[in-house]
């Protein structure tokens, strides 16, 4: 049994999780964490794995306390750009037997979504992303958005600008910018997580979508990384790092 430790165990996420690892047959829940609760009882209780659905300020904290003490992590929780993944490679450089996945998105969609659109990313001159969310989300643009359009930028490396004549703009009208990508950011009431990538080219538009209509459909995926992060040292960044795509 994998003994596994929740953090932000009374969130939306973090209360599907625990129900998740309970329901799995080859781990359990050790320790169901929120704030104000201590870190050390991770440590009293022999956490082997944490999953961490908390909240952009404080991840960065669990994470040196968890990779401080041998325990590996399966981040959820958003907000990671290029810096903050430096440092959590600076923290595992003293504890390389540690595993830490920080995944944008455990849906499975999700990660299909991200891939099919770093695969279209080059065939069109044209990208914006649109993400929809429940209102109670903390940041924006959500990390999946983030992720994916760093990816599409990556893509198109070599390529000309997008084309866009704006030159005169209400501030915010054409969304924020991640990696050169406009990134537009809904938040509407009775949404969970949905995201579309819209690509336009000669006389042509391709647009990916993906719903998730409930929190349990993020779960197969945490389970899947609880199981695969005990053998696999080191940071890897997206669940696809951890599937055959
Ligand atoms: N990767 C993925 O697939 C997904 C990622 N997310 C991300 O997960 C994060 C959590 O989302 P969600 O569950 O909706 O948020 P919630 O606010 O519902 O849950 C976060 C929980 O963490 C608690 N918390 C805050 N600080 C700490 C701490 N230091 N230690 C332990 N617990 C703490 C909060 O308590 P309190 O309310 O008292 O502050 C709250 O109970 C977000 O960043 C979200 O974007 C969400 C869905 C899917
Ligand atoms: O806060 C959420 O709800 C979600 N957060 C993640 C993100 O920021 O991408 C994943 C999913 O979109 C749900």
């Amino acid at each position: 049994m994998i003994r596994v430790g929740v953090l932000g165990a009374r969130g939306r996420m973090g209360s599907e999780v625990v129900r998740a690892v309970e329901a799995a047959k080859d781990m359990e829940v050790v320790a169901a964490i929120d704030a104000d609760d201590p870190l050390s009882a991770l440590v009293d209780a022999r956490a082997e794995v944490v999953v961490d659905f908390t909240h952009p300020d404080v991840v960065m904290g669990n994470l040196e306390f968890c990779i401080a003490n041998g325990i590996h992590c399966v981040v959820g929780t958003s907000g990671f750009d290029n810096a903050k993944l430096a440092l959590v490679e600076q923290m595992l450089a003293g504890k390389p037997e540690v595993g830490v996945l920080v995944a944008p998105n455990f849906g499975i969609g999700a990660v299909l979504l991200m891939r099919f659109s770093e695969i279209a990313a080059r065939y069109y001159e044209s990208a914006e992303i649109i993400e929809l969310h429940h209102p109670r989300k903390a940041d924006a643009p959500s990390g999946t958005a983030a992720h994916t359009a760093r990816l599409i930028a990556a893509a198109r490396e070599g390529m000309d600008p997008m084309p866009d004549a704006t030159t005169q703009e209400e501030q915010g009208a054409r969304g924020a910018q991640v990696d050169g990508v406009r990134v537009h950011s809904l938040r509407i009431s009775g949404m969970i997580a949905h995201q579309e990538v819209v690509f336009g080219g000669e006389s042509e538009t391709l647009t990916i979508r993906q719903d998730s209509l409930h929190r349990t459909s993020f779960m197969p995926g945490v389970v899947l990384g609880v199981r695969e992060i005990v053998s696999r040292p080191g940071l890897a960044v997206g669940l696809d790092k951890y599937l055959d795509l």
